[in-house]
């Protein structure tokens, strides 16, 4: 059987910077190549980045883009790389000048070959339809004696098509290149996923992911080799850049036809014969690799993990040094500093406590310590003279001058910010909060990060506990000061104010949220499943109200299957209201109180 040294590269692209991409898969090629490999793998869109959004659409981009890849053939073939077989994916267009999603291949200095995606997704954070041409073509490459068959990310997730393809044209091996990013327990459905492709087409299937924060997005790598069996030959670690290499025996290739007819799976098969001659172990036994088995990050470590890079490659890939952040003792606040401190080293991190006439003791003492146990950088600003110089100019009284306290601390937040550069505010909402719209808008709504906007409240605690275990067990301080975590949540913008004057316990909070938002269950349903008919409908006013906040909210790490944002898409001007158990929903115009 021929032998195959593959190299997944699981490396952290910029969108948008061409050069240095291009820059990082020539040194990750360079790496393959010191440890034998003879195929080499790097992610769907690595030369560009993903997503790329509206750059698909300027002609200056595209040509970049086509331009680098030409450029990364021949500088391997100058390197004396030229015999690797490099599969990398970027941005090209097709004849009719429509931009395509592509898996070039390089060899022996040229651009040999390229696959278009076929199947493009557009649902949740994806936009595939609105830039790119759909390929109706599968690509088969020999390497070294086998048939490997390539797909790009989407199409492993749609049945027909490609991988019936790859069966079709009998592949050895099939090679998918990713940027699939990361969901709370995704990494399962993605193993499971590959397990059943890999069946399904008869061969290993080898799945190559990006890693890293690209605005809301975080990519966890997770790359992994799967047996048709479902054995895991090789997983690379989540979160980190890395190079996976896996020695495989493959199927040998025997088919001599270049292009097959159209079969079930409606695609024709290209055939690009002989990259190289066939390596048997037997012919030259390469030295083992070290094939990676990295150990899988528990629920609470892995979403930590993903906030933290989400926060640090946002700072990184804008030019960002540090951050200010308000720090009230609460634990949102808190938790956010100490994400800030594990993504950017607490010397970076600025808090500063604001106290107000409302404002506890604990919310001083307890900030303070906070500052203490982390190493942050800590001031206090008292809001009381800017506040009363609002007052007496403006005359507020009720929610207007409750939220002037919010409005006074962000200006103080900002203003530092402005003068520190290059720096940026946290805005330390979590997502029940950004759900009901429990948040003073220009007040503790600026910032330009959100770290735990997908988080929410329940699982703010659950992060907390967990990231002070962390450091038990590691015996460092633990961030979160325990009266933090004991003490009853309040907004302290009126005398004995508390969060469940205005909203439901946040276990019960939580969960309506998630059927609402998370499932878009109608109300009907919700009651049907025992949710209290006033309490949903209440919450679900909420929600529907607070869209224009939420529009206005900064952008923060998606870490669940459906976060504000592009993943779930409403209109703020919007008449319709699921206020009617009975009915399920109603227009605006039927109810009193819209
Ligand atoms: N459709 C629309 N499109 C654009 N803007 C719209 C709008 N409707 C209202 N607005 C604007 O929004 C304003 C109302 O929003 P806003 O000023 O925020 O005020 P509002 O939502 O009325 O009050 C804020 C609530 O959040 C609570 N809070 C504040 C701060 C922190 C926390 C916490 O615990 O984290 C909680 C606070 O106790 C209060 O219950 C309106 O006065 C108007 O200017
Ligand atoms: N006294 C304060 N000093 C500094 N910042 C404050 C203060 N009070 C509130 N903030 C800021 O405003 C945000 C909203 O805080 P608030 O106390 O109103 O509600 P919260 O959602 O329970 O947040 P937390 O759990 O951080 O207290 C806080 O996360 C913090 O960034
Ligand atoms: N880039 C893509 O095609 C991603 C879509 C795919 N379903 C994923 O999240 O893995």
């Amino acid at each position: 059987m021929p032998h195959l040294r593959l190299a997944l590269a699981q490396l952290n692209t910029t969108v948008g910077a061409v050069e240095a991409n291009a820059d990082a898969a020539l040194e990750w090629c360079r790496a393959a190549a010191r440890s034998g490999a003879d195929l080499v793998l790097l992610p769907e869109m690595a030369l560009t980045g993903y997503p790329v959004e509206d750059l698909a659409l300027r002609t200056s981009f595209v040509d970049a883009s086509v331009a680098a890849v030409g450029r990364l053939a021949e500088r391997l073939e100058t390197e004396g790389l030229g015999g690797l077989v490099v599969v990398v994916g970027h941005l090209d267009r097709a004849a009719d000048r429509r931009p395509e999603n592509k898996a070039s291949v390089l060899h022996g200095g040229r651009v040999l070959a390229g696959y278009e995606k076929h199947h493009l997704p557009n649902y949740g954070v994806f936009d595939e339809y609105r830039y790119f041409r759909p390929g109706t073509e599968m690509l088969v490459v020999r390497v070294r004696g086998v048939d490997v068959a390539l797909a790009i990310c989407e199409d492993l997730w749609q049945d027909g098509g490609p991988v019936q393809a790859a069966a079709e044209a009998g592949a050895g091996l099939l090679a998918v290149v990713n940027a699939s990013p990361y969901e709370s327990a995704k990494d399962d459905v993605r193993l499971e996923l590959v397990r059943r492709r890999a069946a399904e087409v008869g061969c290993p299937l080898a799945y190559v992911n990006l890693v890293g924060g690209q605005d809301e997005l975080v990519f966890d790598g997770d790359s992994m080799v799967v047996a048709a069996d479902g054995e895991v030959l090789a997983r690379g670690p989540q979160f980190v850049e890395s190079l996976v290499l896996a020695d495989l025996e493959l199927a040998a290739a025997t088919a001599t036809e270049v292009a097959l007819p159209v079969g079930p799976s409606g695609m024709t098969v290209r055939r690009v014969l002989d990259l190289g001659p066939v390596s048997t172990p037997a012919a030259t036994p390469p030295q083992p690799v070290e094939t990676p088995m990295a150990e899988r990050l528990d629920r609470l470590a892995e979403i930590h993990a993903a906030l933290v890079l989400g926060l640090r490659d946002y700072c990184a890939k804008n030019g960002i040094r540090t951050v200010f952040l308000g720090l009230s003792g609460g634990i949102d606040s808190t938790l956010v500093a100490s994400i800030a401190c594990d993504a950017l080293g607490a010397e970076n991190v600025h808090g500063i406590s604001n106290p107000g006439a409302w404002s506890s003791e604990h919310s001083r003492s307890d900030a303070a310590e906070l500052a203490r146990r982390t190493g942050l950088h800590f001031s206090t600003v008292e809001i009381a003279p800017m506040v009363d110089a609002f007052e007496a100019a403006l005359e507020l009284d009720g929610v207007a001058a409750e939220n002037l306290q919010a409005r006074v601390r962000a200006v103080i937040w900002m203003a530092r910010s402005n003068q520190d550069g290059p720096s940026i505010v946290l805005a330390c909402g979590n997502k029940t909060e950004l759900a009901v719209g429990y948040s003073t808008i220009y007040g503790d709504a600026v910032g330009g990060f959100a770290p735990i906007k997908d988080v929410p409240k329940t699982l703010v605690w659950e992060l907390a506990r967990w990231r002070n275990e962390q450091a038990g067990r590691r015996g460092e301080t633990p961030p979160v000061p325990e009266g933090t975590i004991t003490k009853e949540p309040s907004a302290e913008l009126r005398p004995g104010q508390r969060d469940t004057d205005t909203l439901p316990p946040y276990e019960v909070l939580d969960r309506v949220l998630e059927s609402y938002v998370g499932t878009d269950t109608g109300l009907g349903e919700m009651v049907a499943a025992g949710f209290d008919a006033a309490l949903v409908q209440r919450v679900v006013q909420m929600v529907d109200r607070a869209e224009y906040k939420r529009r206005q909210y900064p952008p923060g790490t998606k870490i669940s299957f459906k976060a504000f944002g592009r993943d779930r898409r409403l209109p703020i001007t919007n008449g319709w209201r699921e206020t009617d158990p009975g009915r399920g929903g109603v227009s605006v115009s039927d109810v009193t109180d819209a």
